[in-house]
């Protein structure tokens, strides 16, 4: 039997979500090889006249650019409420809890999605766990000044992780910031640990996204999957 072919997987699930996009509204584009997807994807109804009058408001420089290349006029985040907001996971629970942020953009995706009326998740199946923590690291992104110091803080806390390199430098993040990768063991409460994590000195956001996202598409061999919180 083949391997699924997972690009074409994230496409669907893309295509699927894009469908919720309307003219006149205003989109939080998402960061990553999925998110990658939706963003062309609203660039080609934009531009095959299926929708007009929409913007974006990008979670990364990445996605910024792109945007701005397939034609979505972008704006800068202000207090307004987003009509929607699509992007993709690093892991996604059955309450929809998730993991994001292995590709850097946790913090603006966090502060974008907030305050989008409805987040919309899109991923490959791959992407679903049972538990929060099972297969990916959770990102958390951490201030430059002082960072041995907050990651010794960090690992009173999650004793497994490592600060996330770009070559023979640490990676940084759009905001300056640096990324702590930490693993989650079994037994934890979530939400208890969202609160530890951001209450402890120095860092300033996790990839924990609790009860933020109101739909999911995954794609899977067999057809995309539409999961609401269980
Ligand atoms: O920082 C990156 C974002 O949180 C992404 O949404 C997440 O890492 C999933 O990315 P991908 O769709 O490339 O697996």
């Amino acid at each position: 039997m083949h391997a699924p072919d997972l690009e074409a997987l994230k496409k669907e699930a893309a295509i699927r979500a894009v469908a919720l996009v309307g003219s006149g509204m205003r989109v939080g584009l998402g960061t990553g090889s999925t998110a990658k997807y939706a963003i062309e994807e609203i660039g080609r109804r934009l531009a095959a006249g299926e929708l007009s009058g929409v913007t974006g408001v990008a979670t990364s420089e990445a996605s910024d650019a792109l945007a701005r290349q397939v034609g979505i006029p972008v704006e800068a985040l202000d207090p307004r409420p987003l009509d929607i907001a699509i992007d993709g996971a690093d892991e996604i629970d059955p309450a929809l809890n998730l993991i994001k942020g292995l590709g850097g953009a946790l913090l603006r995706e966090k502060l974008t999605e907030v305050q989008a009326r409805q987040l919309v998740i899109i991923a490959d199946h791959t992407k679903l766990v049972t538990r929060i923590g099972e297969k990916a690291p959770l990102p958390i992104e951490i201030a430059l000044f002082g960072f041995l110091s907050t990651i010794e803080r960090l690992r009173a806390v999650l004793p497994a992780g490592r600060l996330r390199q770009n070559g023979a430098q640490p990676y940084v993040t759009d905001n300056g910031n640096l990324i702590f990768d930490a693993q989650i063991p079994e037994g934890h409460d979530i939400h208890a640990l969202e609160r530890q994590l951001k209450g402890t000195l120095g860092v300033i956001d996790t990839g924990l996204f609790l009860g933020m996202a109101q739909v999911a598409f995954v794609a899977a061999p067999d057809g995309v999957q539409e999961l609401r919180p269980q």
